[in-house]
């Protein structure tokens, strides 16, 4: 089969799995870290903007994961509600683990990074014990974040969540979303991710990311079109690259690629934008717009997120996205 099928008959659209955490966002940009004093909470962790993402923009969303104890566990799991999204599967951690903290620095619009605390976190102890195959077989689709692979017993609830969701026929989105500061070796990381990635439908990654999980396969000049090529004889349907300000490019089984372009914005931050990109791109492959119009509103989505100060709160809704395309510059680059 060439295309992703949907199973209309289910109650839910979309459940995301993984990380369940919080970003501290300088309020004071244009300066390092050192001089920053002060910052505005937010949910963050990627499949969760990605969840808050898919859910703002009207799709019937749950989530898989697991949080600490404490009024930061609480804060997290308050806001999932307000936003919608199903909170039944997000269990508590009862041994003392601590939420993940990522401190942002914006510099420039150019020059971001992230400072992420992230010892003995409760979403890396999310287990098989928390992943019903009740739950998983009542959504159409599951996203499943790389990050969730890193340590067990989350690495172990990964795997039975992707054995559920493919004898139930959900489809299965992968966003690679590699953060080295989690994984112990670039040998355990390439190897877990390329197991993961042999069972997902869409497998969504920066060129980098893609790079990390060929590094021990000694592929011969490697290629956006060698690497989507690869996915094709496994289960995927689709593969994207993204090549952040440079737009992305989507190959599809049946021997198609459409290159995505960007919208032009005022950018504050550029952290954000993969996961708008993917919660935009996978509400519009799941209300039947084509590959490439689905790229579109996901690069529209990126460029209103990168406009604004903060990653999950600032997910737009299909309104704001449409009016935004309305008006924004698109730009098609062919440099990759
Ligand atoms: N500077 C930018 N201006 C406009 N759109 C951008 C910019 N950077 C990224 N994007 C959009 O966001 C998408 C994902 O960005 P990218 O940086 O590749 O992902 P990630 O945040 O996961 O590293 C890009 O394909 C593009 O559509
Ligand atoms: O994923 C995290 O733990 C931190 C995120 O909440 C953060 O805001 C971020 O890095 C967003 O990632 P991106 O969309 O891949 O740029």
């Amino acid at each position: 089969m060439n295309k992703l099928q949907f199973k209309q008959d289910r109650p839910l659209d979309f459940i995301a799995l993984g990380r369940l955490c919080i970003d501290l966002n300088a309020n004071e940009t244009q300066r390092p870290m050192e001089e920053t004093k002060t910052f505005t909470k937010y949910v963050g962790g990627s499949p969760a903007n990605i969840a808050i993402g898919v859910s703002r923009l009207g799709l019937n969303t749950g989530f898989i994961g697991k949080v600490s104890d404490d009024q930061m566990g609480r804060f997290i799991t308050s806001y999932l509600t307000e936003t919608n999204i199903d909170t039944d599967h997000v269990a508590i951690d009862r041994t003392g683990a601590v939420t993940g903290l990522a401190f942002t620095e914006i510099k420039s619009p150019t020059d971001c990074s992230i400072l992420m605390y992230r010892d003995n976190v409760a979403d890396l102890k999310l287990d098989v014990h928390n992943v019903s195959e009740g739950y998983i077989k009542q959504s159409k689709a599951l996203l499943i974040s790389g990050t969730a692979l890193a340590q067990s017993p989350s690495r172990e609830a990964v795997f039975l969540a992707l054995e559920y969701a493919r004898k139930h026929e959900v489809v299965v989105f992968f966003d690679i979303d590699y953060r080295p500061y989690t994984w112990a070796s670039e040998e355990e990381t390439s190897t877990y991710y390329n197991l993961a990635a042999e069972k997902c439908d869409v497998i969504i990654g920066t060129r980098e990311e893609f790079d990390m999980m060929e590094k021990l396969l000694n592929l011969e000049a490697s290629s956006d079109e060698v690497t989507a090529n690869r996915w094709f004889s496994y289960n995927a349907k689709i593969v994207i690259i993204k090549h952040g300000g440079e737009g992305s490019i989507a190959y599809t089984k049946d021997g198609n690629s459409y290159r995505g372009g960007i919208f032009k914005t005022k950018v504050l931050k550029t952290f954000g934008a993969g996961d708008s990109y993917a919660s935009a791109f996978i509400y519009g492959v799941m209300t039947g717009m084509s590959v490439k119009e689905a790229m579109r509103f996901g690069s529209a989505s990126a460029s209103i997120v990168i406009s604004r100060h903060s990653c999950s709160d600032a997910m737009p809704t299909v309104a704001e996205i449409k009016e935004f395309m309305s008006s924004a510059e698109e730009i098609l680059q062919e440099t990759y």
